[in-house]
Formats: structure tokens, sequence, C-alpha cells
């Protein structure tokens, strides 16, 4: 679709960008760019560059990002990407979260998160210690952010669909760091889309002023003592950029702005985003920062008897040890049973009665008829050290009978290789060692357990 922008938006960036404006404008007939980005608790960006040699440069402002030719490969059709070896994202929308730069054992909000590729990021950086709180206030969208916090492996997770109100009540002083990456009149999002450009107008800027500023109201009562946000749109306007973010320092004068910055299309390889990060000035009261150990046995003595014996059998069948699994556990957690479905929880989390909450933890399985049935969300939080002392089942994407029999597995086929035999029992079906899934062993059949919304389309 030709790109027609309207022209209040152009006589309005013609006036922001002065003599750069011809050249935004000529941006506009240049091809849109595509980006991916490793997935940091699964690979990392040295090694998704071998596996995917169509890889290009590497994104200026996030080194794990990389540009490819979007006329010319469907990264999406590929088994590493239902492994979650990688985010489809526009580089632009790389920056907010590499300005938050979460680190290990902190606590983190994405309070506008859905589809989630910020929280992937995020939870990159905590590298599965820590706790990511991932919320969305439309709940279909809040539905696809808890697949994506499944697919990419982020255990060490909430995933609400909430107002920010609702959740200031209950999270008063928590986080270390808030990502607020608003609705926006979405400016920067013309070239990819061009009916988006369609509806907009002076008012739709001005009304999505007014939401971003409501929900950055809620954000201070959030926030820890000498914590950070960050803010973020892909719009130009200033007003929800700017002058929204000084506004914001105006009305709290504890909050400094620590640094800016924008990408524009006619200058930088994106489309075009804003981000600011901004600081609680005072000292920080407490520490939040769990033990360091990333793989921290964890305690399951509250389990009932019958449920411990359950996930030990498990734990037998797949590593051949009845406490394998429990060293993969994030730190700073504990097990629980709730109606049947067994999570890990983190130990600090306040009481989330009242919340919508689409998932507290990692949901390893469900409990029925006394035996532990695993859930995919495990399989695909498994570090890979687990996958790769597991009972399994692998493929390898270098040869097309490897890669085939892959797609066939993902499209929710039995598998059967030759003569071999599977013992009975669950296995983890894998692709050069990253995990797909579980098949159960029966004979010289693997039978399919990858979930059915999940399943590749043709
Ligand atoms: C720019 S998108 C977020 C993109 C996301 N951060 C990512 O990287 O995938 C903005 C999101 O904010 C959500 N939203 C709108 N109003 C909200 C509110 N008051 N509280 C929380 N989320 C809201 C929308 O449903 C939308 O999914």
């Amino acid at each position: 679709m030709q790109l027609k922008l309207p022209k209040d938006l152009t006589d309005k960036l013609e006036q922001q960008l002065g003599a750069e404006f011809p050249a935004f404008l000529a941006a506009y007939e240049q091809e849109k760019v595509a980006g991916l980005r490793a997935n940091g608790l699964k690979v990392q960006p040295e090694l998704l560059k071998n596996l995917l040699p169509y890889l290009q440069e590497a994104v200026e402002w996030c080194r794990d990002g990389f540009y490819y030719a979007d006329s010319e490969v469907r990264p999406a059709k590929h088994p590493y990407y239902y492994a979650g070896l990688y985010y489809i994202q526009e580089p632009s929308a790389m920056l907010p979260a590499q300005l938050l730069a979460a680190s290990p054992g902190q606590r983190v909000l994405d309070l506008c998160a859905a589809p989630g590729g910020k929280s992937v990021q995020i939870a990159g950086q905590l590298a599965r210690n820590g706790l990511l709180v991932t919320n969305d206030i439309h709940p279909q969208r809040a539905k696809a952010l808890l697949k994506n916090m499944e697919r990419y492996g982020v255990v060490n997770v909430v995933v609400t669909n909430e107002t920010p109100d609702r959740l200031a009540k209950v999270f008063a002083g928590y986080f270390d760091k808030i990502l607020v990456d608003a609705p926006c009149s979405g400016e920067g999002m013309f070239r990819k889309e061009p009916a988006m450009a369609n509806d907009w107008s002076v008012q739709e800027v001005a009304k999505y002023a007014r939401w971003q500023q409501e929900i950055l109201s809620y954000v201070p009562d959030m926030l820890r003592a000498g914590g950070e946000i960050v803010y973020s749109t892909c719009t130009f306007s200033p007003e929800e950029n700017e002058i929204q973010v000084q506004n914001f320092v105006n009305s709290h004068p504890e909050f400094h702005i620590q640094e800016m910055r924008r990408l524009w299309p006619h200058q930088n390889k994106g489309e075009g985003h804003f981000a600011a990060r901004i600081k609680e000035q005072n000292t920080p009261s407490v520490n939040t920062k769990n033990d360091a150990n990333v793989y921290q046995a964890c305690d399951i003595s509250n389990l009932k008897a019958a449920v411990r014996e359950a996930l030990q059998d498990f734990s037998r069948q797949v590593w051949k040890q009845e406490q394998a699994w429990l060293k993969w556990l994030p730190p700073g957690g504990l097990i629980i049973e709730r109606n049947g479905h067994i999570l890990w929880e983190d130990k600090t989390l306040p009481s989330l009665k009242g919340l919508k909450v689409l998932r507290s933890g990692w949901l390893l399985g469900v409990w029925e008829k006394g035996r532990f049935r695993p859930s995919q969300a495990f399989a695909m939080g498994l570090p890979q050290e687990a996958a790769l002392s597991a009972q399994r089942c692998n493929f390898s994407a270098g040869n097309e009978q490897g890669r085939y029999g892959a797609i066939r597995y993902l499209r929710g086929e039995t598998i059967q290789i030759d003569n071999q035999e599977w013992p009975s029992g669950w296995h983890l079906v894998t692709i050069d060692g990253f995990v797909l899934g579980w098949g159960k062993g029966a004979g010289h059949s693997l039978k399919n357990d990858y979930p059915p919304g999940w399943r590749w389309e043709d």
C-alpha cells in the first residue's frame, strides 16, 4: 500500500524537523527494515548468527539484535523459531529494554507489555534470577503475552491482565525498575502498516497523551526508592514524548531524567522510537537482590508426599535421577500445588488476591490421577543443560530429513524413526539440543504431546 500521511501530520513534522524534514520524507520511500533478536535465555547472539546465516549486521543500539532481508527469508518458518531462539522485533523497538538494563536479582514491571517483545528482552537480562511482572490491560493481548512468556522460556514471571491503579495497590514500593511502553499514536508504525496513518489526527495525539499521563501517574507508587523507569513510545509527537516526560518530572520532583533518546527513520536503521530513563533520587531503602546463585535447590517439603513422589518418578524417567529437576529451578522460590497445578513461585510475592493473574511463576505441570504430567511451559523453560542431559529425541536442522522430522513433530504427528524403540515415559523433543516440547515413549512410537494451540502453521 502506498503511504499517504495526513496533511496535519506532515505540517507538524515539518515544523518539528525543520531542515531534516525532506530527509525524513525520503526515508518513507525506502523499504521498511526487519529485525530479530537472540533470546538470551536460550542462545548467545554469536551462536544465533552461525545458526542463521542470513542474518546481517547487528543493531547499533542492541547487540543481540540483527537485521535481515524481509523479502528474502521468513524466520518464523523454522523449528528454531518454535524453540524460542529469537524474537522477531522491529529494530527500533529493541531500544527501551536496552535502556532499562535490568540485572539479575531485580524485580521488574513491564506495565504495557503485550505481545511481550520487551518482556522477553528483560527476562534475558534477569537471566532466570529475580522477578518479572508483565501486564497488559487487554484480555486477548494478555493471553498472547502469556503464550510468548512460555514459548521464550520466561520462568520467573507473573503475567497479569490489570489496570495500573489496581496493580499499584498490590505492589507498593516493590519494583527496582518499571518499563512503560505506552499505547501511542504510532507514527513510527506508518511505514510498516500504512493503513494506520488513516486514523491519525491531532485529537488522537491529545487522547493518547492523556492516557499516557494517567498510566504514568500510578508508576511512582510501585517503584522502590532509587528505582528507575523507562518510558517509551513508537511515535514522534513531542506531546507523547519529551513533553510527557517533562510534565512527569515537573509533578514528581523526586524524579530526574537520566537520558532521552530518539530514533528517527532518516537517521537510524529502524522505524523510529522514543525512550527516556527516569530515576527516583532518594537513597535506596531496600536491596531486593536475590541470591546471585543461578541454580539453587528448592525446598519441596511442603508438597503432599504423593505429589512429591510423582515428581520424583517423572524426574527418574527423564533424567534417571529423582532430584535432577530441582537444580534447574530459579533461586528465591518455592514449589506449590494449587488445584492440581504444580508451580514454582517467587517467595517474595505479595498476595495477588483480587488481581486477574494469568500465571504466577513457572507452571511445571499438573498432578492428575496420581501422576505428574509436565507442561509445555516446563519444557520451554528448561535450561539447555537440562535438555542435553534428558531422555530425548533430537532432530538436526542441518539436514532436510532432520528439519522435516521436527516440523512433523510441530504439526502434532507421532514420531516413528526406522526401527527405533522409545522407552516408556516422557522424552524431551529437541532440535540441535534446543527444546521443542514433550513426547511419550510407546514402543516404536513417540506419542506427540505438542499442544494443539502451538502447532506449526503452513
Ligand atoms: C506499544 S504496545 C506494547 C508493546 C509491547 N511492550 C511489546 O514490546 O511487545 C502498548 C500496550 O499497552 C496496552 N495498554 C493500553 N492501555 C493500558 C493500560 N492502561 N494499562 C496497561 N496496558 C495498557 C495495550 O493493550 C498494548 O498492548
